[in-house]
């Protein structure tokens, strides 16, 4: 192939700043009674500093945005102040909304206008290590306009016509190839001005911010994420985070 006839490789963007988005208002029912689930402890440190030190470890991230419980923003300052964090790094806390996505929203809306890169990360995902973080940004920094990090599932997957009444046996309705589907994870990383428009656009019910630039029309592409990314979401999630933490601490030397 001639030097003229090679595809050019992706256009790095340049000077681009990245910040970060911590929905974190969530109260965690699903986890069970007790603080905020963000505010709760893991090794003795709240699950949010977990989480906010896993973003600022990226040498690109440079604004981490907390949105927080709606009456907890005082606690949540007071928290990140309590807490060493990397000084190279920015820290922002909004207060939150009713459900994840306006939680989302109102951490955008707080930005300042010198960060093209826009990561959402769950406060409930404390431990993703580094590297899924630097894949998400480096493929938005190489021209990607949504990227969210994603495994394989281990389980087998039905789609059911779902019960009204809770207990009762559902019909499946489709076994989809398991080979095709992936459960994402976060941070998902996007082009600012993507992300931003598809919050306004787009204001049905979704679970994620990827599917929202997906009904916007972008491609969305998914990177590998990590076992160690997985949500805590119930509380046999607590368990296997401090066991986590403990491996960790074992091989780190202390
Ligand atoms: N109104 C909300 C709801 C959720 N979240 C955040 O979104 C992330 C993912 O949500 P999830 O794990 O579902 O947390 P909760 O909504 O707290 O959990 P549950 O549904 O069990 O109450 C969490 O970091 C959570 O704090 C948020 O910022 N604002
Ligand atoms: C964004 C997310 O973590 C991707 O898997 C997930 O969809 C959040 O869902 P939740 O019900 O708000 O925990």
């Amino acid at each position: 192939m001639s030097d003229e006839s090679r595809p050019s490789p992706p256009q790095e963007r340049a000077g681009t700043r990245t910040a970060v988005v911590i929905p974190a208002a969530g109260r965690g029912v699903r986890l069970g009674p007790g603080a905020p689930k963000a505010l709760r402890a893991l090794n003795g440190t709240p699950m949010l500093i977990h989480a906010v030190r896993a973003m600022a470890a990226s040498r690109w991230v440079s604004l981490v945005v907390v949105v927080a419980p709606p009456d907890g923003a005082a606690e949540v300052k007071s928290l990140l102040d309590a807490h060493a964090l990397p000084e190279r790094t920015d820290f922002l806390v909004v207060p939150g909304g009713e459900s994840r996505q306006e939680s989302v929203r109102l951490g955008l809306e707080a930005l300042p206008p010198d960060h093209d890169i826009v990561l959402v990360h769950d406060a409930a995902r404390p431990l993703v290590p580094v590297d899924t973080v630097d894949a998400v940004i480096e493929a938005v920094r190489d021209g990607a306009p949504a990227v969210v990090p994603a495994l394989p599932l281990a389980d087998t997957v039905k789609e059911v016509e779902p019960a009204e009444e809770p207990g009762t046996p559902e019909p499946v309705v489709a076994t989809p190839a398991r080979a095709r589907l992936r459960a994402v994870q976060t941070p998902q990383g996007f082009d600012r001005a993507t992300l931003v428009r598809a919050h306004e656009m787009v204001t049905g019910d979704v679970t994620d911010d990827a599917s929202m630039v997906e009904q916007l029309g972008p491609t969305v592409v998914v990177v590998p994420g990590h076992e160690e990314a997985f949500k805590v979401t119930r509380p046999l999630d607590l368990v296997l985070a401090e066991a986590v933490l403990a491996r960790r601490r074992l091989n780190d030397g202390f």
